[in-house]
């Protein structure tokens, strides 16, 4: 289960964002809507470990997130949370599996090249774990992200603004491949947008206000 309790943050500039509570049970597909400005990716860094708000705590699997010190707050996020952002932000450097293999080191895990390897084939990306970021399309770009972010099967997987840029059609594979790779490992799923035609696919949606300035 996971849990955001009496949440409150500001950035000093007369916003003040205050976060209804939100209880989301293990496995459920959920959907974070709201206008531009309205404090999605606030919320979605709150929920990942990223931003400690200045009220309010977060409980993941039980482990109230913000009392954790740095290291083990890092290392938690690491085997606990995936995140998949707009933007892959792969090492350019390194082929899609060594891309793999590095974030589970960063996440503290031993490097497991059968599991990475397994994991970019249910995403039908084996023929190109040899190659660079550069050789991908945005598509394959995001299906390594997706794979990055399942590696560890995740109690949280958190997707900001995933369709957004893409076409009608490429929207809904990569709704339809969120929702499946959740299903698969019992993932609570959390779906930030404001894509009006994500809506349908999620029968669980939290809604952010406008905010007033
Ligand atoms: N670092 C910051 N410093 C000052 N104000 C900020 C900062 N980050 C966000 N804000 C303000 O807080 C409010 C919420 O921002 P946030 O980025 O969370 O919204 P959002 O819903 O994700 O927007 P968008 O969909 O446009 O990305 C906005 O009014 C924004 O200007």
């Amino acid at each position: 289960m996971i849990s955001f309790r009496s949440v409150r943050h500001g950035y000093g500039n007369n916003i003040s964002l205050k976060f209804q509570d939100w209880t989301l049970q293990q496995g459920e597909p959920w959907l974070l809507l709201g206008n531009s400005g309205s404090g999605k990716t606030t919320l979605l860094h709150i929920l990942t470990g990223l931003l400690k708000p200045q009220q309010g705590e977060v409980l993941v699997k039980g482990t109230n997130l913000y009392q954790l010190r740095p290291k083990e707050l890092d290392l938690f996020r690491g085997r606990n949370i995936g995140l998949i952002l707009q933007r892959a932000h792969l090492i350019r450097s390194l082929t899609v599996l060594e891309n793999l293999l590095l974030a589970q080191s960063f996440a503290g895990l031993p490097t497991d090249r059968q599991l990475a390897k397994a994991t970019l084939a249910s995403l039908h990306m084996e023929e190109k774990i040899n190659r660079y970021p550069h050789q991908l399309s945005q598509g394959q770009l995001q299906r390594v992200s997706i794979a990055r972010a399942v590696l560890h099967r995740p109690a949280l997987l958190v997707a900001d603004e995933p369709t957004s840029s893409l076409d009608d059609k490429n929207a809904e594979a990569v709704l339809q491949l969120l929702l499946c790779q959740a299903r698969a490992t019992a993932a609570t799923l959390v779906v930030a947008t404001h894509d009006q035609r994500v809506k349908t696919s999620f029968s669980n949606q939290y809604s952010l206000p406008d905010v007033a300035v």
